[in-house]
């Protein structure tokens, strides 16, 4: 029998540190050890990760370490990456890394070797892309495609649409790419607005195909195409799929030779190393695709073979879970000063709070401890000007990540200086503080009178102590995208093997899928049925309105 989390050694020496430390300032550490970044910094291919400003000293590390150790996380990684069935209660592997397992060697699940039907895949798009960009693929009209519309949304979105919005600056103008993933009929309109039905190819992605947003969408899609044609080929010249499901991919339409395929081992929050990639392939050739499945590769080499100590993403998660757990956090912002990363807060939201935002450990019992916390942010400089009040002197501690990059995707003039300048200042801020002798100092300086001062002092003092780590890359590029991702992909894992929680599932947002249905039968013949009188209110006040 595993002892509870909580019952072990490490984590009960853990709960102890952090009692201690809770009166410890982060600038006395800086104060008592010159050589703290040196300690608490590690280098990957092309990454800096710089956490000597989180509330650690060397015991700490090292009880993280032991309690990594205790719930055998190095087995627990070696399993995942073997395509064991560690998502047990779907029974699956969990290989997004075979989706990027650039040495091809094999991974064999159910008898199969993954790496296999994952370079079939690979092949297909590579074709497919290199017939759409080079304008060998027509529309109904005979004229070359010059518009993708990808539908999808969660999984099926965020990943393309983020690394989209990140590597803008990489495309050459043969296709733009539109994304669709509300079921709000304002954003598909505006989309179909701006292309037209004879150069548009639409890409439905949907692991399952049955999420309702994204058929109500692609629906409309095919509408407004078979609007514009009465061709009954139209619909495979415009419409692919990326799915699980070829019943209901054929199903809807789509011709077999038109559905890309993904596995039922790739979570949708993972997925867009997969053909669920397909409009980032499309948009910015499939070459840049392939720089990012590189990225991520060298992350998960790094993530398997480098020391505990010295590995990235195992210290990423065992200082989120010392940061929530431990230290009793709840909050986590993601600050990217990198314009090429504005969505990736958006993205980890998902990846992090949908993996690991749960509360019953591994055999089902309720943990009694927190899991992960609440992650939010924006891009860091929009942020300081918004939010940062809160961050600085706010009465709850958010600890922060900090991402930037030594090269911007295009330098212009001073701002690249302009822009690093903020982020070295806010983490040095955000540790340091402000004390009131020092701003007693500064106002009298100013020569502004001693009474003011008494009435000012208090509410400009900053206590500081506020974690960060830093994470500077080389450069947002498709292998740099690949490495950022992939690193916060396994730290999730690893938040979930500490913490015991099942990352791979997401019964919380299937509640969420089934419960509209019956509601939108009632709304469609206009019976509000049996429910409290709230929600029957509300509908009622709805549909009198309409
Ligand atoms: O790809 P689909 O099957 O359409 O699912 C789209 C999304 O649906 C839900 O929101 C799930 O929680 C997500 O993980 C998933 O990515």
């Amino acid at each position: 029998m595993v002892a509870s989390r909580s019952q072990l050694a490490s984590w009960q020496s853990l709960e102890k540190r952090a009692q201690e430390l809770q009166n410890t300032h982060l600038k006395t550490l800086f104060a008592n050890d010159d050589a703290r970044f040196n300690t608490f910094s590690v280098q990957a291919p092309g990454i800096l990760f710089d956490y000597s400003k989180q509330l650690i000293n060397q015991p700490v590390k090292d009880d993280l370490l032991r309690l990594a150790e205790e719930c055998e996380l190095a087995q627990w990684r070696d399993k995942m990456f073997a395509g064991e069935k560690i998502n047990f209660t779907e029974q699956r592997a969990v290989l997004h890394s075979a989706l990027r397992n650039r040495d091809q060697s094999a991974i064999i699940v159910d008898g199969e070797n993954v790496s296999e039907q994952v370079e079939t895949e690979l092949e297909k798009m590579r074709a497919f892309v290199a017939k759409v960009r080079s304008g060998e693929w027509l529309g109904f009209s005979g004229k070359a495609i010059r518009h993708v519309v990808s539908i999808g949304v969660g999984g099926s979105n965020l990943g393309p649409q983020m690394a989209t919005e990140a590597l803008a600056s990489f495309a050459d103008d043969t296709l733009d790419v539109h994304y669709v993933s509300n079921a709000d009929g304002v954003q598909i309109a505006k989309v179909l607005d701006a292309v037209d039905p004879e150069t548009t190819l639409f890409v439905i992605s949907s692991k399952t195909f049955t999420t309702s947003e994204t058929m109500t969408n692609a629906q409309t899609a095919v509408q407004w195409l078979q609007d514009a044609t009465s061709e009954a080929g139209a619909i495979a010249k415009h419409f692919v799929a990326v799915s699980t499901n070829l019943e209901k991919t054929s199903a809807f339409g789509i011709a077999p030779e038109n559905v890309f395929t993904m596995w039922d081992w790739v979570g949708g929050r993972f997925s867009m190393w997969s053909a669920i990639g397909l409009p980032i392939a499309l948009y910015l050739g499939f070459d840049a695709f392939i720089e990012l499945l590189e990225g991520a590769f060298e992350i998960d080499q790094h993530f398997k073979n480098q020391p505990m100590a010295n590995n990235i993403p195992v210290l990423m998660g065992l200082l989120s879970v010392w940061n929530t757990t431990f230290l009793d956090h709840k909050a986590q912002a993601i600050l990217p000063y990198d314009q090429a990363l504005h969505m990736l807060p958006a993205y980890l939201q998902q990846g992090e709070m949908e993996s690991n935002g749960k509360s019953v450990n591994f055999s089902g019992s309720r943990v009694n401890y927190t899991t992960v916390p609440l992650i939010w942010g924006m891009t860091g400089i929009n942020g300081q000007h918004a939010f940062y009040q809160y961050l600085h002197q706010g009465t709850t501690i958010v600890p922060a990540d900090f991402i930037g990059s030594i090269k911007p995707q295009v330098e212009v003039g001073e701002h690249h200086r302009v822009l690093m300048s903020n982020f070295f200042a806010q983490t040095e801020a955000m540790m340091n503080g402000v004390s009131a002798e020092q701003i007693r100092d500064e106002l009298k300086a100013k020569g502004i009178s001693s009474e003011e001062i008494d009435q000012l002092v208090a509410h400009k003092v900053h206590q500081g102590n506020r974690p960060t780590s830093s994470i500077l890359l080389d450069t947002v590029d498709a292998r740099g995208l690949g490495r950022l991702i992939a690193l916060y992909e396994h730290k999730i894992f690893v938040q979930g093997i500490i913490l015991e929680i099942c990352s791979f599932d997401q019964w919380g947002v299937e509640l969420g899928k089934g419960l509209a249905k019956s509601i939108e039968a009632e709304l469609s013949d206009g019976q509000v049925g049996d429910h409290d009188s709230s929600t029957a209110g509300l509908m009622n006040y709805y549909q009198s309105k309409r």
